[in-house]
């Protein structure tokens, strides 16, 4: 029995990916390499350029793959590009994962998990952030991926399909064997951003505002390492093979870092001191963003290896190197 990954060329289906052969499982990966890169999965892993809201594409690799249950990346990540073109957000988001459930349903696949994510708290009323606060996203990114919510929670009440929804908060480093990391060259992440400041990629580099109500003026996130999520989801798939009930649930460790804490943690890894200048508050950007993070341990006895933001800097800086090394060469 396979597994497909939706979005597996991508930054974190790339490092599931791995996570599935480590443990042993077959995989079969279905990307239409919007933002993802074909030389991300490993080239015994069978493969399908395409769309994952393509219902009779799905169902056929489903066949052909004997696949028992669906781990989702596939959509469109930029906060900022969804207030923009928020139909083309509702459309790869809400639209294909429709059609990406229709196809699970139709096939009989029993177990789906799902990205989701801390921005389907909106500005939250409190820090840490339980997964019983109110669901107010205050982005189409955030309102497209708590729609996808809403339509596995009502599948699941009519179909033979459990799912598991995991609301990541901000996903970083790269595996620590340098298998995969973070390739966009666009990402807008801060500590990718960071890395390639301590690459001499970016003349400078800006924190967007420090006027927060926060220690240190600057805004507060939960750093989770990629790796350790991927380990997660495998987790959150056992669950539901051993017959666990559909969960939703925060996948962060509990702790914040201030922009300043986590570029100074790059700095001091890296030994480079680059040129950091203030800047406007980015919009829509909450002031902290931790999670509760004592359901997921329970229920799922999830024991992260990476809690550390000094080892996900590491591991995003080797990777940063080693992309710079295959750019040059
Ligand atoms: N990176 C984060 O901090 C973060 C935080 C919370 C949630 N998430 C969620 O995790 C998932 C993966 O994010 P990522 O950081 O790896 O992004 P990414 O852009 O690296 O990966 C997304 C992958 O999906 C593919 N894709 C996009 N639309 C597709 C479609 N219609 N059909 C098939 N493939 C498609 C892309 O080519 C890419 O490989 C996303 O659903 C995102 O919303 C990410
Ligand atoms: O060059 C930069 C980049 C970021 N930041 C700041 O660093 C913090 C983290 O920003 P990121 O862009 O790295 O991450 P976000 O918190 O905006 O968002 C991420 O996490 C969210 C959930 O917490 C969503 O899931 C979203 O998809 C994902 O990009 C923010 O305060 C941002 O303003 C800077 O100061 N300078």
């Amino acid at each position: 029995m396979s597994v497909l990954v939706t979005g597996g060329a991508g930054y974190i289906g790339s490092h599931m990916v791995l996570a599935l052969r480590d443990a042993g499982r077959e995989v079969v990966v279905l990307d239409n390499l919007s933002t993802g890169f074909r030389g991300a999965v490993p080239h015994d892993v069978p493969f399908v350029e395409g769309n994952c809201g393509d219902e009779d594409l799905v169902k056929s690799i489903i066949t052909e793959h004997g696949v028992s249950a669906i781990i989702h990346f596939a959509g469109s990540i930029v906060v900022p590009d969804s207030v923009k073109d928020p139909l083309g957000y509702y459309e790869n988001n809400t639209v294909n994962s429709r059609a990406l459930i229709a196809a699970a349903v139709a096939s009989g696949i029993g177990h789906f998990i799902f990205s989701s994510t801390a921005a389907v708290y909106g500005e939250p009323p409190e820090c840490p952030i339980g997964e019983d606060l109110p669901l107010a996203p205050i982005s189409p990114y955030g309102t497209s991926k708590l729609m996808t919510e809403y339509m596995l929670k009502d599948t699941a009440r009519a179909h033979e399909i459990r799912f598991a929804a995991l609301r990541y908060f901000n996903v970083a480093g790269a595996d620590p064997e340098g298998r995969s990391g973070q390739s966009s060259a666009r990402a807008t992440h801060l500590i990718k951003i960071a890395a390639q400041a301590a690459f001499g990629m970016r003349r400078h580099m800006e924190i967007y505002g420090e006027d927060y109500p926060t220690p240190d003026g600057t805004c507060l996130r939960d750093y989770v390492h990629v790796s350790d999520l991927a380990e997660a989801h495998l987790l959150a798939l056992r669950h539901l093979e051993a017959g666990g009930g559909s969960l939703v649930l925060n996948c962060g460790y509990g702790r914040g870092y201030s922009v300043r804490e986590v570029i100074s943690a790059v700095k001091r890894v890296s030994g480079v001191d680059f040129d950091v200048r203030l800047a406007e508050r980015r919009a829509g950007d909450p002031p902290a963003l931790i999670a509760r993070a004592d359901a997921i341990r329970e229920v799922l006895g999830w024991r992260p290896k990476n809690d550390d933001l000094d080892k996900i800097v590491a591991h995003a800086l080797s990777w940063e190197g080693q992309l710079q090394r295959s750019n040059v060469a």
